[in-house]
């Protein structure tokens, strides 16, 4: 609900908007295929960034920003509202002209994910936390891996539970296999960004996901060191067994 005098839009309306509309300036920039590979990669990038800052200024001045493709002055470091952007997620799938690409927006609070929305602009998808239905149904047997493969503890947790891997360019968009039900479980390890998967957190979280890192622990964003390297995703029905095998030996 937006408040008379205040906002125009709630955090969650203006997390979604900023998701859907930059999707559309990529989708623009992809448009034609004019550009060679590297151009549409670069330009995809900045123009979505000028984009998405030139917006938060306008309609949130008083909060922070921390951006995969900005500066980290680290003045977010004492604030209470942050927003975590990845304005492109799957770079080098956006400029191969696949579908497996997405913006992430997301605002945190106390470093806890809160309103956030993962846009995949070329499925014509937006997901947002105020919106997300709560996952449910049959368990599909399958797990989300990166184009390049799964990493070790993918690799264990699809063994002893025996998933079946299905190969997904982008962290949103794996995410997103999740709460769309497509798959029931997204293993990363080996290094990401907060950018990369903090608002894919805070919408899965928002679907009645479990969501956290491998040891168990809960996620939390707005770290000096915005380096998070693991953390998993998964139906709250398989989680208890899924942590199991990660803290097991293989
Ligand atoms: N080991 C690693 N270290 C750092 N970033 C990684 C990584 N593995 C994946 N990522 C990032 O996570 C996102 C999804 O990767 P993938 O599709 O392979 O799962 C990509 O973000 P960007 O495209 O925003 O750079 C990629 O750069
Ligand atoms: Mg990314």
């Amino acid at each position: 609900m937006t408040v008379p005098g205040g906002p125009r839009h709630t955090d969650a309306e203006l997390a979604a908007i900023i998701a859907e509309g930059a999707g559309q300036l990529l989708l623009g920039v992809g448009h034609g295929e004019l550009l060679d590979r590297r151009q549409l990669g670069d330009l995809g990038d900045a123009l979505a960034q000028a984009w998405i800052s030139r917006v938060l200024r306008r309609q949130r001045p008083a909060d922070a920003v921390l951006s995969e493709e900005a500066d980290d002055d680290l003045t977010r470091l004492d604030r209470e509202r942050v927003w975590i952007i990845d304005p492109l997620d799957g770079t080098s799938e956006f400029s191969r002209g696949t579908t497996h690409w997405a913006v992430h927006v997301a605002l945190t609070i106390g470093g806890i994910p809160d309103a956030s929305a993962v846009s995949l602009p070329a499925q014509g998808q937006v997901y947002r936390s105020d919106e997300v239905p709560q996952v449910g149904g049959e368990l599909t047997g399958r797990i989300a891996v990166s184009r390049y493969g799964h990493s070790y503890p993918s690799a264990a947790v699809a063994d002893r539970l025996q998933l079946q891997a299905v190969h997904i360019g982008s962290a949103g968009a794996k995410a997103m296999a999740v709460v769309r039900g497509d798959v029931d479980a997204y293993v990363h390890s080996g290094g990401q960004y907060e950018w990369d998967n903090c608002a894919p957190v805070g919408v899965a979280l928002a679907a009645g996901l479990h969501c956290s890192r491998l040891n168990g622990d809960e996620i939390v964003y707005n770290n000096p060191q915005p380096y998070l390297p693991d953390f998993v995703i998964c139906r709250r029905e398989i989680a208890d067994d899924l942590l199991d095998a990660l803290r097991s030996p293989w």
